[in-house]
């Protein structure tokens, strides 16, 4: 008799067993035959499965060395499937991928800011993400204007464009999870829109800065990068920005505005 696999909570192992939701990733994944998918954490393959139906290779990328048996049994038959037992955030991109790669996973919950960091950093390699993630994240990551915009938000704004696909409920997971999840796409910019404008540095000093206080109004927040309090309230309001407003309420649009005019006072 087969060995039950004990699930791992610290390598947040909640594994999708409900058919037609894995069935719906595909569908909205956008994969065809000519795509090279890179799948982290496949857990039991679960996911795999469809993935290696639907792409023209898949290379997964897991931690946990007990999987590793179990992931070879079943497709290591397979030319089109590779697996890296690493990880995730230890991947050399240009060393161990070196190829354009769609995403297509349902990550470890617990590492998810440094998953979408890991990928933007390497977005040379990455096309498109579809990610499952816990619920509340993705309503940061794709919040267009209210209280969840974060530093998150204009993390992958300023990279790109994230869009909530679809809701999973918990028990669609076995251990089913203390919360609700969602499955989101980011798209990367390849015409780097918003880094021609604000280089990176300069861009997350200013977002990092804005929201250091979120209860804090932006003038107030600016002030810890060395601004005057009067004078940068004459300045945005010549500019027809409202001191008062909060870094929750600005679009990406308006904050690289609002820099630009920073910067060009600064240089002043
Ligand atoms: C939420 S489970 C998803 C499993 C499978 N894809 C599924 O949907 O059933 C997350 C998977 O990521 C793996 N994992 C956790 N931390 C990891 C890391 N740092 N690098 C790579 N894989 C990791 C876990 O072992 C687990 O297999």
């Amino acid at each position: 008799m087969q060995k039950q696999f004990k699930h791992k909570k610290q390598f947040g192992q909640n594994f999708l067993q409900d058919k037609a939701i894995l069935n719906r990733i595909i569908a909205v994944s956008d994969i065809s035959k000519e795509d090279s998918v890179l799948e982290i954490g496949p857990g039991e393959g679960a996911l795999t499965e469809l993935l290696l139906e639907n792409a023209k290779k898949v290379t997964c990328i897991e931690v946990d060395r007990d999987l590793e048996k179990i992931l070879l049994e079943k497709y290591s038959e397979n030319s089109s499937f590779r697996l890296i037992m690493k990880d995730v955030l230890q991947l050399d991109f240009k060393e161990e991928i070196n190829e354009k790669v769609k995403v297509v996973a349902n990550i470890p919950y617990y590492i998810t800011s440094p998953i979408i960091q890991k990928l933007i950093v390497n977005r040379e390699f990455v096309e498109d993400i579809y990610i499952m993630i816990q619920k509340e994240v993705a309503e940061r990551i794709t919040a267009k204007s209210s209280k969840k915009r974060s530093v998150l938000t204009l993390s992958v704004e300023y990279f790109g464009e994230a869009e909530l696909l679809f809701y999973i409920p918990k028990e669609a997971f076995f251990p089913s999870p203390k919360v609700d999840s969602a499955f989101i796409k980011i798209s990367i910019d390849k015409k780097n829109k918003y880094e021609k404008l604000v280089n990176e540095k300069t861009f997350f000093k200013y977002v990092k800065a804005s929201f250091a206080n979120k209860r804090k109004n932006i003038v107030n927040n600016l002030c810890s990068l060395g601004f005057e309090k009067n004078s940068l309230k004459v300045l945005l309001e010549k500019n027809d920005i409202s001191p008062n407003k909060r870094a929750e309420a600005f679009s990406i649009d308006e904050f690289i505005e609002l820099i630009q005019i920073l910067e060009r006072t600064s240089n002043e």
